[in-house]
């Protein structure tokens, strides 16, 4: 049986934009779309490692990348063409990507 992953990395730069609840979903390729919905998910900065919070899985849907939309930016807290660069940066050969929906879990430090 394959773990549940309890861990998810982002940019830094992004990680304000998850903690003030603005940006609530993230868009993943294959290999990062494995987490569970109602599990609850540590967030560390892909760069220092530094944790951030705790988010829950609300949902994980399939998505192709074309059919990224305006509705996603405004989830993720981004313009739409910003969003699409990004992703295109990140994944380049893909086209098959997931949404991830989540929550802020609040802070229990
Ligand atoms: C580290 C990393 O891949 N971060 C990503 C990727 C896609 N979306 C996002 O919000 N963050």
């Amino acid at each position: 049986m394959t773990d549940v992953p309890n861990k998810i990395t982002f940019f830094e730069f992004l990680t304000p934009l998850i903690t003030s609840g603005k940006k609530t979903i993230t868009i993943r390729d294959k290999s990062e779309s494995h987490y569970v919905v109602g599990s609850q998910v540590e967030v560390f900065t892909l760069e220092t490692d530094q944790k951030v919070c705790d988010i829950e899985i609300e949902s994980v849907e399939p998505i192709k990348f074309d059919d990224i939309n305006e509705f996603h930016a405004q989830q993720e807290s981004l313009e739409l063409q910003r969003l699409k660069e990004l992703i295109k940066e990140i994944y380049p050969n893909t086209n098959e990507l997931f949404v991830i929906t989540y929550k802020l879990m609040p802070n229990n430090t």
